[in-house]
């Protein structure tokens, strides 16, 4: 069966305690009967009825089983010609590219790390034969 799709104009509308929709990546959910039982509360979710939550739910780093409780109370997804970027998931994916950019460090991608290294690796050469000259 094909997905009931909805209008960012209809969702907008829907904004009350007693019909409080979002868009959480481009999909319409209905939070009307999940507001008390938010573990986050109901102020948030009711600052976000009838818009569009899918940056708020992301910011908040939602754990796995969120998102798969999210999904419960889906009831349709945005039109087409409606529909924004969705943000990658799961977080750990961000966080590991996020790991491996700080693993890398600042200099692992700089163009002077060879050359630096290089001019370091002789003047420690040099040091030590200005000390040590029988060494050769
Ligand atoms: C269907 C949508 C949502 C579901 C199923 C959901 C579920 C949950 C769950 C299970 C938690 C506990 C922590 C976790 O397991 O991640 C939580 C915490 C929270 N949620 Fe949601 N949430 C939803 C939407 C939102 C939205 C739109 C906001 C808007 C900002 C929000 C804000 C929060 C906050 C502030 C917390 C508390 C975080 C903390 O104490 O560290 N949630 N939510």
């Amino acid at each position: 069966m094909a997905p009931v799709r909805f209008t960012r104009k209809e969702i907008a509308q829907r904004n009350s305690e007693d019909d409080a929709v979002v868009v959480i990546d481009n999909m319409v959910c209905d939070l009307t009967r999940f507001l008390l039982d938010h573990p986050g509360g109901v102020e948030p979710l009711m600052e976000l009825a009838g818009k569009d939550a899918s940056h708020a739910f992301h910011e908040v780093g939602h754990s796995e089983y969120a998102r798969d409780w999210m999904q419960t109370f889906v009831i349709g997804e945005v039109v087409e010609e409606e529909r924004h970027a969705v943000l990658p998931w799961p977080p750990s994916v961000i966080d590991e590219q996020a790991e491996r950019r700080e693993l890398r460090g600042p200099v692992g991608e700089s163009p002077w790390a060879t050359p630096l290294l290089l001019v370091l690796v002789a003047a420690m050469l040099s040091l030590y034969l200005y000390l040590w000259p029988e060494a050769l």
